[in-house]
């Protein structure tokens, strides 16, 4: 091998390393700065796993959860149907939300319908809806859960990375609330709509900039038709979690695992979320013991917003030493 090509192969090697050393220092600084092990805070807040409604709360009453067949509309799905609901989970891979509705079916009793559906479809959602009309008639809940993303450069994004990503969550959450709302507005029916975005959507982010961009939309359609619909009896909310572990999320948002640390040390209550957790809260949301809250924006995520806005917040690292050093530093400045 020619000398430059071996010095630029060897150099590209050493960026690698180098890379990943900086990586794995930051953690360690980032954990060491606040004086706490990751995940000691979270004892202080122990999740409870179990449905929160009372047993019944979904007698009689459809749900349609989009995204139902993995990770949070799972949990979703399975918390309505534990609840009394008949639900109908709808998204691209048959197989797999056959599997889910099986599951969910079993341990509950009540019926879990699994519906194939590519919600960039407008045609595609039409068919859907007919086929729920079919099964179950028009739902009372319906949950726009389901979501594409990475995280990607903004300079690397090519145009049908940014409309993959919009259309499934801004075009596919308008395809399935439009098509269903004028049914059920035809069918003088009510029903509770709930949209899952996130705690970006209202701080923009870098590197997830498509998505950000979409899920924004979708609280703008969201509390516009809060406005809108509650003469026909619809109500539109929107939660916006903070990290909960799923396949679907940390394997395209975190690939390698490495950011994972970092990431719970900034959260106040000092771990993720978990799927039950934010499945009671989408119940409730969809329930008649919420028939109150339209246009709601309810952010759920252990503090991290707050947490990542504040621009002192770092100070936790402080120790009390230092802070009695820092406070003599201060009190020197009076009168100056
Ligand atoms: C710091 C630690 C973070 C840990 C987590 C913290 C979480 C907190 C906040 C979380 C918010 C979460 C939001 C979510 O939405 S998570 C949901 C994730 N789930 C999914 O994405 C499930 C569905 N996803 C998919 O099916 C695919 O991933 C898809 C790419 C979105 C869609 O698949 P498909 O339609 O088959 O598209 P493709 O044909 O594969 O691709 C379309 C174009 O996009 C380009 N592309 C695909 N992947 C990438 C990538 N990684 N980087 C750049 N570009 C990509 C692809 O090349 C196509 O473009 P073209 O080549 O120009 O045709
Ligand atoms: N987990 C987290 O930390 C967070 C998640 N969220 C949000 O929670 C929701 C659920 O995410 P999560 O459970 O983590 O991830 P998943 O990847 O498990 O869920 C995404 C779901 O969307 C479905 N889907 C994707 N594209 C389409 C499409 N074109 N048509 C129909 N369905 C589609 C997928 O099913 P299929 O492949 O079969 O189509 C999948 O079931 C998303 O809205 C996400 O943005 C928000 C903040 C944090």
């Amino acid at each position: 091998m020619p000398d430059t090509r071996k010095r630029s192969s060897i150099w590209l090697q050493f960026k690698d390393f180098f890379f990943v050393l900086v990586l794995s220092l930051s953690q360690f600084r980032l954990h060491g700065s606040t004086g706490l092990r990751s995940g000691s805070q979270a004892n202080f807040f122990p999740p409870l796993e179990d449905a929160m409604l009372p047993s019944g709360s979904f007698n009689n009453r459809m749900a349609l959860i989009t995204g139902g067949g993995t990770g949070l509309g799972r949990a979703m799905t399975a918390t309505l149907s534990q609840l009394g609901a008949q639900c109908i989970i709808a998204s691209r891979k048959l197989d797999v939300l056959q599997r889910t509705a099986e599951e969910i079916s079993s341990q509950t009793g009540n019926k879990v319908h699994a519906v194939q559906c590519d919600v960039r479809d407008p045609q595609a959602v039409s068919q859907c809806v007919d086929q729920i009309e079919a099964l179950t008639g028009l739902p009372d809940v319906i949950i726009n859960n389901a979501a594409g993303n990475f995280v990607c450069p903004s300079e690397r994004l090519s145009p049908n990375a940014w409309k993959t990503i919009t259309d499934i969550v801004l075009n596919g959450t308008a395809f399935v609330t439009l098509e269903l709302g004028k049914r059920l507005i035809q069918n003088q029916k009510g029903a509770s709509f709930l949209a899952i975005t996130t705690i970006y959507a209202e701080s923009g982010s870098g590197f997830v900039v498509p998505s950000a961009s979409a899920k924004a939309g979708v609280e703008a359609l969201y509390k516009s038709l809060a406005a809108e619909w509650g003469r026909y009896g619809h109500r539109f909310n929107i939660i916006q979690p903070g990290p909960i572990r799923t396949k679907g999320a940390f394997s395209r948002l975190d690939p390698t695992g490495a950011f994972e640390k970092a990431m719970i040390d900034r959260i106040p209550t000092g771990r993720l979320g978990t799927p039950a957790e934010i499945a009671n809260l989408a119940a409730y949301v969809s329930s008649n013991y919420a028939s109150w809250m339209s246009g709601a924006v309810i952010r759920f995520d252990g503090g991290e917003y707050v947490s990542l806005a504040g621009e002192f917040n770092e100070l936790r690292s402080v120790t009390p030493d230092q802070w009695k050093l820092l406070e003599a530093m201060i009190r020197k400045t009076k009168g100056s």
